[in-house]
């Protein structure tokens, strides 16, 4: 069997919805979940043992060892398959790294359907959902990709309607966010505030606008309650957020647990002129653009 090549996307998160934090440490979502148009490429080639290469501009504390999400993929499969974990991963980053667009998460997605088929799983699709939930909430959903509803801790996945396709702008920061601590911050907010947030509900006016590919109102019903906390852990992200506002951005905010911002826009051209805007305005580390929603991981 030669090398297997598989291409991933990072997310943004249009809307999510915390619930309180549950027993097991994690919380109920409502999380709508958008693939966009940048990807990690992961590549699994036989080998004697595990090996972990990673490539790319920036990725300062991806671990190369056992520790990376793409290789902890690689080893649940094995064991579960009943085979030898010999498999050299190569990551090819784009997504930023600890950006809150799940790039690990799609690593991990990648390697899983990378190794399935090297190790001559078949056609094991169906199989390959219980151990991305295994791997992270955010696993799941980069296997399928589009846009799609994520309730539970956001690894219960349901495909949602859209129409056309969506033009977005992301600005990357300097340095990652922890995701755990984001949500530690927001648990802390809530509770200073003496707040008590109710069950999460799918916001109406958000599918609606999706069904409808209606960009101005997509950009009316974004939502995410890790902004506040993302914004308190990194107060710069507010003069970020408010350029790209400045700039004519549809809808704009912090992508998941941060520190990447993300911006709509109402054009493919309006993205690139706002791009541009961002660069220039020297609040963010760069300004990329990007499109969804695109597909989950997929063999190239
Ligand atoms: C912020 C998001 O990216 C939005 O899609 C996800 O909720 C995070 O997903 P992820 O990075 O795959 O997170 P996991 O690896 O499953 O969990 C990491 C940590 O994030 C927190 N976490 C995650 C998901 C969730 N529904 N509630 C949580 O509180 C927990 O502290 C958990 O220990
Ligand atoms: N393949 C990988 N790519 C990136 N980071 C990885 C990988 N494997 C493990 N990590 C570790 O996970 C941490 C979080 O990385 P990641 O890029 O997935 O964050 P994120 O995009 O904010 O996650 P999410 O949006 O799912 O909360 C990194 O700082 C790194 O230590």
């Amino acid at each position: 069997m030669t090398s297997v090549t598989v291409r991933v996307p990072a997310k943004v998160n249009l809307q999510l919805a915390v619930g309180p934090l549950r027993d097991d440490g994690y919380h109920d979502l409502v999380n709508v979940f958008h693939a966009v148009s940048l990807f990690d490429e992961v590549t699994a080639a036989p080998a004697d043992a595990l090996s972990v290469t990673v490539e790319g501009g920036s990725i300062e504390g991806v671990p190369v060892n056992a520790d990376n999400l793409a290789a902890r993929a690689a080893l649940l499969l094995a064991e579960r398959l009943g085979v030898a974990p010999n498999v050299a991963l190569t990551i090819r980053k784009t997504i930023p790294v600890a950006g809150g667009m799940a790039g690990g998460s799609a690593d991990a997605a990648a390697a899983l359907v990378a190794c399935a088929r090297l190790w001559g799983a078949g056609d094991a699709d169906a199989d390959l959902w219980e151990p991305a939930a295994i791997l992270g909430s955010d696993v799941p959903f980069a296997l399928l990709g589009g846009t799609a509803l994520g309730t539970g801790r956001g690894e219960v996945l349901t495909p949602v309607q859209t129409a056309g396709r969506f033009h977005w702008v992301f600005a990357l920061a300097d340095g990652g966010l922890s995701t755990p601590a984001v949500y530690a911050e927001c648990d802390r907010l809530r509770e200073a505030e003496g707040w008590r947030p109710a069950p999460p509900q799918a916001s109406q006016d958000l599918m609606a606008a999706l069904a409808a590919g209606d960009a101005h109102a997509l950009g009316a019903a974004l939502g995410n309650d890790l902004q506040p906390a993302a914004l308190s852990l990194r107060p710069a992200l507010r003069d970020t957020l408010a350029a790209g506002r400045e700039h004519g951005a549809l809808g704009a905010l912090v992508s998941g647990s941060g520190p990447t911002c993300a911006f709509l826009a109402e054009s493919a051209d309006h993205a690139g002129e706002l791009t541009a805007a961002l660069s220039k305005a020297g609040v963010a580390r760069s300004a990329v653009q990007a499109y969804g929603p695109v597909p989950g991981a997929t063999i190239v």
